[in-house]
């Protein structure tokens, strides 16, 4: 188990590195538009979660989900503290 800031900082380490056999570093390769499909099917995958499989699953998906947000921010340069202040 990791935290929402636990989980970045790996992306963010994986990034820098250029870590190969990371799926992070494969999707930054392929830029924004195939990470923002990412995105948008996570969330679609956690709506249809909530509402038809039940929280367990839900919560699955939204752990995806907040991954590929992570992933859109890294492609995007941004880091925690510039999301956070619009919270
Ligand atoms: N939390 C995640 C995570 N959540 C989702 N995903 C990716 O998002 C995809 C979504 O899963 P789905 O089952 O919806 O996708 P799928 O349709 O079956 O498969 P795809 O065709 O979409 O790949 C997965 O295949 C993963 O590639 C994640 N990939 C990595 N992490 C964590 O990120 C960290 C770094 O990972 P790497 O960069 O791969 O080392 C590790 O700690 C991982 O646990």
């Amino acid at each position: 188990m990791k935290t929402f800031e636990e989980l970045f900082a790996e992306l963010q380490a994986k990034a820098a590195a250029g870590t190969p056999g990371s799926g992070t570093v494969a999707a930054l390769e392929k830029g924004v538009h195939f990470i923002g499909k990412k995105v948008v099917e996570e969330a679609a995958e956690s709506w249809m979660a909530a509402e038809h499989e039940g929280p367990e699953r839900t919560a699955e998906e939204i752990s995806q989900l907040l991954y590929q947000v992570q992933v859109l921010m890294l492609a995007s340069g941004l880091e925690l503290k510039d999301v956070y202040r619009h919270l």
